[in-house]
């Protein structure tokens, strides 16, 4: 599991700051949807090569803070669902009476704690911590978030213990692993003992708190599955079953350790924030995606032909996304998920030898050449593949940086259809080197460099006798 950490302080000590610089995403493809509830705001991380859920809560008030009041409920909860807690303070304002409040309260929850002190720059690093020492907190760090400063140190220390990312397998142990997500009630418990077939459902029992999803592997026409339950099977012939409620935390670490995610909604409702934000985030994380929209029954052709072309409209800005209209109650179109899951599965996990993907780009760039930048034509030498899950494209070649972002979408839109990618976001990074030639011929040493002279007129000489 991915660990989750909660940004926590004083309004206006730099906790967005500090967010944003933790969550850069590395294609800004959504990284302005506003946050999955009104006042936290969650986000992917990945630092070191380990990625982890970042909570920003709003910020505690003074009015939060009364002498025993308890800590604004969204703080509390953001508390609780995190497994570190970074509780920031400025250097400039100074220790105040809140920040001592903040750290009594937070003592309480026994959570590990990690004192950050930011807006360290143009202090004295000691001076500006040594009065924070007196909240007698753990571990105490010194950044400047606004410029980056200090920020990466400090996670390599919090995340000392936690495990490093594993890559990718082409057919782990478990096969593909689905997360089936979605808003409350939009019919996710239903579609799972539907996916399932009723005779398959079983369920562990796995320990673990309400942050935890249910994890169920089974196997259809000799494929491996892991279904990632984040509603909870409903115990058949219980009673007492509980109906855990719509846990956010868990929604994103499902879809972190997902290979494929199956967002539901309901065809009754219209998409709402919710919808969009979560589907921000798994846009953010790079899963593959299929969305389903759910009780497709009972509606009449008229709005169901409104419907389609909504949904169409909708979505366009991610038109490489399948979108099935199911009935998971009766089990309409249910089964015409799992092509589409096997082909975004493929298409995240694609591999592409480098000379391959080297003709593709040189095709691509003879079709269309990239722009005159200062007078000099960007040049994209070779492709090689940089990750998977989403497919990363590495392209190397000088002025990279010049890129106009309409050219990049060009060669994703090449790539896509060559490779015929559906159903995963695409990444594509420019790295500016040298031509490697011209690199090894300015590293000769000068012996090698005359010969290397001599060699070439030599056979300047003969080619023009030849002539
Ligand atoms: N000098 C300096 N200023 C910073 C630094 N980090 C943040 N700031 C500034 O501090 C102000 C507040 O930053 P925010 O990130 O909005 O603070 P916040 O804690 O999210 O505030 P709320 O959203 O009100 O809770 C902004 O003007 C930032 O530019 C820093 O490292 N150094
Ligand atoms: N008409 C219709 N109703 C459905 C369909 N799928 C689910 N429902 C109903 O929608 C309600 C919610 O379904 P659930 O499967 O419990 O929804 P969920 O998303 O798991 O809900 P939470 O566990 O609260 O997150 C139930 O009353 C279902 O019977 C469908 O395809 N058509």
């Amino acid at each position: 599991m991915k660990p989750v950490i909660a940004l926590v302080g004083r309004p206006n000590v730099g906790k967005s700051t500090l967010f944003n610089q933790l969550t850069k995403s590395r294609d800004a493809l959504v990284a302005d949807l506003p946050g999955l509830t009104r006042d936290r705001k969650y986000g992917d991380a990945c630092i070191e090569n380990k990625s982890f859920i970042v909570i920003d809560t709003g910020g505690i008030g003074e009015s939060d803070l009364g002498i025993d009041a308890p800590m604004a409920e969204q703080s509390q909860q953001a508390i609780m669902e995190a497994d570190i807690v970074l509780f920031l303070v400025d250097a400039r304002a100074g220790l105040m009476p809140a920040d001592v409040q903040i750290a009594d309260q937070l003592r309480m929850r026994g959570k590990p704690i990690h004192l950050i002190v930011n807006k360290i720059d143009g202090l004295q690093e000691e001076v500006g911590m040594a009065e924070f020492h007196r909240l007698g907190l753990g571990e105490t760090h010194a950044i400047a978030a606004s410029h980056g400063r200090g920020v990466t140190l400090m996670m390599e220390r919090i995340l000392a213990e936690f495990p490093e990312d594993e890559p990718f397998e082409e057919d782990p142990e478990g096969g593909i692993r689905i997360a089936i997500i979605g808003r409350p009630n939009v019919g996710k418990s239903t579609l799972v003992n539907r996916l399932l077939g009723e005779e398959r459902v079983v369920v562990y029992d796995m320990p673990g708190t309400t942050r935890d999803s249910i994890y169920i592997p089974f196997e259809r026409q000799g494929q491996r599955y892991t279904l990632i339950d984040t509603a909870g099977v409903r115990r058949r012939g219980r009673v007492d079953e509980t109906v855990e409620k719509f846990s956010v935390i868990k929604t994103l670490q499902a879809v972190k350790d997902a290979n494929v995610v199956v967002m539901v909604m309901d065809a009754h409702e219209s998409i709402v924030d919710q919808d969009l934000n979560l589907l921000g985030f798994v846009l953010e994380t790079g899963r593959a995606l299929v969305i389903a929209i759910n009780k497709w029954d009972g509606m009449t052709e008229y709005e169901k032909l409104t419907l389609r072309n909504a949904m169409q409209h909708r979505f366009d800005f991610i038109p490489y996304v399948k979108i099935h209209l199911i009935s998971a109650k009766f089990g309409t179109a249910v089964g015409d998920l799992y092509p589409s899951i096997q082909r975004a599965y493929e298409s995240a996990m694609i591999r592409v030898p480098t000379n391959r993907l080297t003709t593709l780009l040189e095709d691509a760039v003879q079709q269309h050449q990239p722009p005159l930048v200062g007078g000099r034509r960007i040049k994209l030498r070779y492709c090689h593949m940089g990750g998977h899950n989403p497919p990363l494209f590495i392209i190397h070649g000088n002025q990279t940086e010049s890129v106009p972002a309409v050219y990049k979408r060009y060669l994703e839109n090449i790539f896509r259809k060559i490779l015929k990618l559906s159903g995963t976001p695409v990444r594509i990074e420019f790295k500016t080197s040298e031509n490697p030639f011209k690199d090894r011929v300015n590293r000769l040493t000068d012996g090698q460099a005359e010969r290397r002279r001599r060699f070439v007129q030599t056979h300047k000489k003969a080619a023009k006798k030849r002539k």
